[in-house]
């Protein structure tokens, strides 16, 4: 893929830099004080329900299509998905729109794949049930979603997929923000003991064997604020990112 040289000097991608672009542009990305669900602080927080437009939708999901197209490619073990499934409420839109898009770049592998999403409360009516959209059983599903962060969404996404009959054969998100999951003392108090953990997204992979992949990542945010940020939300995130950066 092309890169683009950053003013920093460090090279990323050119799709993850217009990415970000895009996303801080439709203010996407948002810096301030934000509690995350973990309960953290954090003084970055990425809101994909602002991707609302018709040109921010199709930028995402621009960007998802190619990132699980290359990451489909580099990891020939896993087995080719029978959905694209998107955890309530956000990464519903998320993968519906990736999943046109997949279709639109490779009809004949991608028109046999569905996608389907569960309610955040089951239906007790009509059809009943928590998923909407193809069925679980029996079926490889690539889970999509925005971004993760201590992990308990793409747990209980996890748990109901296999409660569903199915099986997650691979995880993509929007954004790894890379940080640590906080550990006993911080869930309790909301102090961070100082000690090395690993990242959600880690921890899933080596506990599930997902493999996993992210469009960007909070150190390609960092590079390209590096150039255009200001330097006030930069230097929180760089001070955030030496707190809370995990150890794999
Ligand atoms: O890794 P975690 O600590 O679980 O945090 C990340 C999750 O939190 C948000 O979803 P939320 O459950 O708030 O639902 P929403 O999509 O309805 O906003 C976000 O969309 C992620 O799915
Ligand atoms: O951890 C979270 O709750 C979280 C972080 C973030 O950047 N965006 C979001 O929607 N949730």
């Amino acid at each position: 893929m092309a890169t683009s040289t950053q003013p920093t000097g460090s090279s990323i991608p050119a799709f993850k830099t217009a990415f970000l672009e895009s996303c801080l542009s439709a203010n996407v990305l948002t810096f301030g004080t934000f509690t995350l669900k973990s309960g953290r602080k954090s003084p970055y927080f990425f809101n994909a329900g602002s991707f609302h437009t018709s040109a921010l939708l199709s930028a995402i999901s621009t960007a998802y299509a190619h990132t699980i197209i290359s990451f489909l490619a580099s990891n020939p073990s896993i087995p080719k998905p029978d959905i694209l499934f998107g955890p309530a409420y956000k990464g519903i839109p998320i993968a519906c729109s990736t999943l046109l898009e997949l279709y639109r770049l490779d009809p004949e592998t991608w028109s046999p794949v569905s996608y389907s999403f569960n309610r955040k409360e089951a239906k007790d009516h009509g059809e009943g049930g928590n998923i909407v959209g193809a069925g679980l059983k029996g079926k490889n599903v690539l889970v999509i979603d925005d971004v993760i962060t201590a992990g308990t969404a793409m747990r209980e996404t996890i748990n109901l997929v296999a409660k569903e009959g199915g099986k997650v054969v691979g995880l993509v998100v929007a954004l790894d923000r890379v940080e640590k999951m906080p550990g006993p003392r911080e869930k309790e108090e909301g102090v961070d003991d100082g000690e090395p953990r690993m990242s959600a997204i880690g921890q899933i992979r080596s506990e599930f064997g997902v493999p996993t992949a992210s469009i960007v990542t909070l150190d390609d945010l960092i590079a390209v604020l590096k150039g255009k940020g200001d330097e006030n939300d930069l230097k929180r995130l760089e001070e955030y990112r030496r707190r809370y950066l995990a150890s794999d």
